[in-house]
């Protein structure tokens, strides 16, 4: 057989492959609007979309997978024919930290999938508004970084916000330093007066930019599309954002990866008006206060530590309401409903001033 007869027998069999799996993705998707339709017809149109369910799936598609795909891409595919099926019904709309092209729009896509409506804010308490007023159905915003720690603003938005958390994304960040397209050949233009982006950005290419651009400026603008958009309109500016942003504002790349820690990744909260029930992996935030006395904050963690359960994460910001109350917010492994989790809250009560249950959600999958 010549190399072409070969080839075009692996064609064939691909193509009767696609013809295959576009017959099994559209009767999916038919599964889905009977889904749809059954939970219509018991009224229960506020849960069309089940955050625990999908994860679920998602962790099944990555045990089972077969290769030579990774376990990743696998999951990124089922990913968006989930979206997909879902949009079928009903689009959620899912508001975040705008403009487009930010790390935040990216998370909610990767959480989501692209066939949701994505809708930008300009501020932390304006997504928590949106949400709150039922204008957007789900929220997403940052809440940690590797390198360079807490977003305060989200966890006070916490403190008088009825909402819940419904889940948790995670996103290895990329910075890349961007100037306006010269079609000239890259490399850092000797002129470069001015470096705009986030205040959190910034931070995380300290090192970076004291070694390649010393003597530029550093302005720390409200997000790095905001940044890639005030370079796109200057000459002597380039911007410190990511490669989404660099594509909208056409953009050239001039130095890649920029960011001093390479595991830079940043944690993201889905927020919406109820919390997640149980996939079998589920984290619960909780935020906590205790009077400040003596051995309070160890009072408080005991019933974490009697009842076997980790703590991923504790942080205190002030309460606001007296000079030195402070709150606690905490993550721990398992659900609000598992017993041991729900035993360890029942004896917080006793133990805690506060004891906000921010919701609990699936271990973030992708
Ligand atoms: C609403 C449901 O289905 C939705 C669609 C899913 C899918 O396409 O697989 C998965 C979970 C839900 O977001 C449900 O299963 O109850």
């Amino acid at each position: 057989m010549t190399e072409q007869q070969r080839l075009q027998q692996v064609r064939d069999r691909i193509d009767a492959i696609d013809g295959e799996l576009l017959r099994l993705i559209s009767e999916r998707a038919t599964c889905a609007q009977d889904v749809a339709r059954i939970k219509e017809q018991a009224g229960d149109v506020a849960h069309y979309y089940r955050p625990e369910r999908e994860a679920d799936i998602l962790r099944r598609i990555k045990a089972r997978n077969p290769g030579p795909l990774d376990g990743e891409e696998v999951a990124r595919l089922f990913r968006e024919i989930m979206s997909a099926c879902l949009a079928l019904e009903r689009p959620l709309s899912v508001g975040y930290l705008g403009p487009e092209g930010t790390f935040t729009q990216a998370a909610a896509l990767k959480h989501f999938g692209h066939s949701v409506r994505t809708q930008p804010f300009g501020t932390i308490g304006d997504i928590f508004r949106e949400v709150e007023a039922g204008s957007c159905n789900f929220g997403v915003v940052p809440v940690e970084n590797s390198t360079e720690g807490v977003v305060n603003h989200t966890l006070d938005m916490f403190m008088r916000s009825p909402l819940r958390i419904a889940g948790e994304v995670t996103l290895r960040i990329h910075h890349h330093l961007m100037s306006r397209a010269s079609g000239a050949s890259t490399g850092i233009p000797a002129g470069l007066q001015r470096v705009y982006s986030h205040q959190q950005s910034l931070a995380q290419c300290r090192g970076w930019l004291d070694r390649h651009l010393p003597h530029a400026e550093r302005v720390p603008v409200g997000s790095n599309a905001e940044a890639a958009r005030l370079a796109a309109g200057d000459s002597d500016s380039a911007a410190v954002a990511g490669e989404a942003a660099a594509a909208l504002y056409d953009l050239d790349i001039l130095a890649h990866r920029i960011e001093d820690e390479p595991g830079n990744t940043t944690r993201f909260l889905v927020i919406g008006p109820e919390d997640a029930p149980p996939s079998g992996r589920d984290k619960t935030s909780l935020l906590l206060s205790c009077r400040n006395e003596a051995g309070s904050l160890y009072r408080l963690l005991t019933p974490f530590a009697d009842q076997g359960i980790s703590m991923t994460r504790i942080e205190s910001r002030p309460s606001r309401q007296g000079v030195w109350d402070y709150v606690f917010f905490i993550d721990i492994n398992g659900h609000r409903a598992d017993p041991s989790v729900s035993g360890a809250l029942q004896k917080l009560e006793n133990a805690a001033n506060l004891c906000k249950v921010l919701g609990s959600y699936p271990e973030a999958v992708l």
